[in-house]
């Protein structure tokens, strides 16, 4: 099983989301930012990298939410882990994504998400409203 980290990355009551490119897999479907595990890396260490890498911003993982494990059709399995994080600084620069934007929580909904993201949403809102953090 392969480890996957993901960011939602909030800033002034809105989250960054991203748009996967048409090279990667699942192209066009909208994700939270992140990616796999290095060897002996901890899951906070892998996301900071990979928002670096691929955003080419800051964050701090402050919460972590309840990992899905997803089977693709070609039976990889990923274990997606989800953080809430502090946006630290610098401008958004896409190096691999095609495009992304600061949605709105009422709007989170209305994205093509990656299939295995869907869960990490829920939890994701029904935090916030119970929260109001
Ligand atoms: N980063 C990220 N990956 C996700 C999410 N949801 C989801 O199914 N994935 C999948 C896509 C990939 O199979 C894998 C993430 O690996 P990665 O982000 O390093 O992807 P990659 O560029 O290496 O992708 P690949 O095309 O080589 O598979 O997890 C998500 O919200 N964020």
């Amino acid at each position: 099983m392969i480890k996957v980290t993901c960011a939602i990355i909030e800033q002034q009551g809105r989250v960054l989301v991203t748009q996967r490119s048409g090279k990667m897999s699942q192209p066009f479907l909208w994700e939270y930012p992140g990616g796999k595990l290095e060897p002996n890396e901890t899951e906070e260490a892998a996301l900071v990298r990979e928002i670096k890498e691929e955003l080419n911003i800051a964050i701090e993982p402050v919460f972590r939410l309840t990992s899905v494990i997803h089977t693709f059709p070609d039976n990889l399995v990923i274990e997606l882990i989800p953080f809430i994080c502090r946006y630290k600084g610098g401008n958004v620069s896409l190096t691999e994504h095609r495009s992304y934007q600061w949605s709105t929580l009422s709007d989170l909904k209305k994205y093509d998400w990656c299939p295995a993201d869907i869960p990490v949403l829920n939890e994701y809102l029904e935090l916030k409203q119970h929260t109001n953090a």
